[in-house]
């Protein structure tokens, strides 16, 4: 890995990874979503107990799709909760299955679940966390979509004691070396990425790593 990047400003990398993102073929995302969920699947026996709880959510526009994904889990025998966009950039969460009904949230592009909202406090314990992102570096730093929901999410999650495994969902070229751009002190680190190829535990730096790789 590369540790000589010189870090950008977070807003303009913003603005290059979805300008990739607009750059990708019409069929990247339902590609991409397909090989997520093959991995995903395969390696979630040994990371959640059968039953277990995973938090996740529904792909939109040029995201690797997650609805592969979110089948195959339910399949599996998971129980699986999908954000809701809540006023001052907090998420609620919803139980869902294939037959839950969808509806626009806040942002009108992203679909959400209709259901009972659950607050952190009200949901079962989560065992493992699929998250959105626009880019990961090698030390597990996120950059999202700019509004800080799952910053709050996983700060609070974690103050909570809830050690649940956050594994962020990119492209292959959105896994970039650490320092790729300027972190903030707010940012939550993730724990590991799942790319079309596959799985990484992060921190790369087997030192600082949680996990074995
Ligand atoms: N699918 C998904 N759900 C999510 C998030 C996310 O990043 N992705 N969020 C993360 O916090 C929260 C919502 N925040 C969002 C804020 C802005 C945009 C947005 O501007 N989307 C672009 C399309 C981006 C693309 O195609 O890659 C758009 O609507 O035009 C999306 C989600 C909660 N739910
Ligand atoms: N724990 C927190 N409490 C309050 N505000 C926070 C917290 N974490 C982040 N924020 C605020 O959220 C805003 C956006 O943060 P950032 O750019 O990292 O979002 P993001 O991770 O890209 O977004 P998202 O999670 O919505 O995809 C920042 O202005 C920051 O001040």
């Amino acid at each position: 890995m590369d540790d000589s990047v010189t870090p950008v400003p977070k807003i303009p990398a913003r603005t290059e990874f979805r300008r990739l993102r607009r750059l990708l073929p019409g069929t990247a995302a339902q590609e991409a979503g397909l090989a997520l969920a093959d991995h995903a699947l395969a390696e979630l026996p040994e990371l959640v107990p059968a039953g277990g709880t995973v938090a996740a959510y529904l792909s939109a526009g040029s995201e690797p799709a997650t609805a592969s994904l979110l089948e195959g889990l339910v399949e599996a025998g998971y129980d699986v909760v999908l954000p809701v966009c809540e006023p001052g950039r907090r998420l609620s969460w919803c139980h869902w299955t294939p037959g839950t009904a969808l509806q626009p949230g806040l942002f009108p592009s992203v679909p959400e679940p209709v259901g009972k909202r659950l607050s952190l406090q009200e949901l079962p314990a989560l065992d493992l966390v699929f998250l959105p992102a626009l880019a990961i570096d090698s030390a597990g730093v996120r950059m999202g979509q700019g509004g800080g929901y799952y910053d709050r999410f996983l700060a609070e999650l974690r103050a909570a004691g809830n050690n649940a495994l956050a594994v962020a969902l990119v492209y292959d070229h959105e896994f970039v070396p650490a320092g790729s751009w300027a972190s903030d002190a707010f940012d939550q680190p993730v724990d590991g990425v799942l790319t079309p190829s596959g799985w990484t535990w992060l921190p790369l730096d087997p030192a600082g790593s949680r996990h074995a790789v």
